[in-house]
């Protein structure tokens, strides 16, 4: 695979230093009400390399039970904090939705972190696609078709990158191979941060 696969967009440094700093800002504050966990692999209860949290009226959760959406932190019991007002603004700009995010995965990537390739499919609303933002050190992200198995291409994906999966490409297989250690001076102690926003339902939801 030699070019990205349709409604897959790259959009490389579309947050420049200062909203990359004003976002980390942001995330801390997001971190000091709804921690970083290790989540854990359905069934075997394998701990994933990545530490997760989120911010929305939904969480995306993996544990040994499955994978799934829920209002509250699996640790604290806490609902989720607000997704900052830049990432709304960013959803608005890039998604072509007429509906909010209803979540974002806060990701974090320490210097050995990786994620297989996977598909987001947790979600029952398919037609809004999936916008990540990038932050901190690089990483290696690899993107395939719908198809597991088949090929694919990777490119590199660097602090304030923002990506898209929508169209044919909302359903393809993508994942994280490595990341770049030192590559960033955007978090003082290195690392990765990737925000992932989603809309999980169809319809307009009442959290209550
Ligand atoms: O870290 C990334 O760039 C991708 C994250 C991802 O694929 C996910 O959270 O589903
Ligand atoms: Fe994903």
């Amino acid at each position: 695979m030699t070019q990205l696969p349709e409604g897959a967009r790259h959009l490389p440094g579309h947050f420049d230093r200062p909203a990359q700093q004003a976002l980390v800002d942001e995330i801390r504050a997001v971190l000091a009400e709804a921690p970083l966990y290790t989540p854990v692999m359905p069934r075997w209860g394998r701990p994933f390399s990545v530490r997760m949290t989120n911010c929305g009226p939904l969480g995306w959760v993996a544990d040994k039970s499955g994978y799934r959406y829920q209002p509250h932190h699996p640790v604290t019991g806490k609902s989720w904090p607000e997704i900052p007002a830049s990432l709304i603004a960013l959803w608005e700009a890039v998604a072509g939705y007429d509906q909010p995010p209803e979540a974002c995965l806060v990701n974090f990537y320490d210097d050995t972190a990786k994620m297989g390739l996977h598909q987001d499919r947790d979600e029952a609303d398919l037609s809004a696609p999936v916008v990540s933002v990038s932050l901190g050190d690089d990483c290696r992200f690899r993107i395939g078709g719908t198809e597991r198995g088949g090929p694919t291409a990777s490119l590199r994906l660097a602090s304030g990158d923002v990506f898209v999966l929508g169209g044919t490409a909302r359903l393809a297989y993508h994942g994280v191979d490595r990341i770049y250690p030192q590559t960033s001076t955007l978090l003082k102690n290195g690392g990765r941060i990737n925000l992932t926003l989603r809309r999980v339902t169809k319809a307009s939801i009442d959290m209550g």
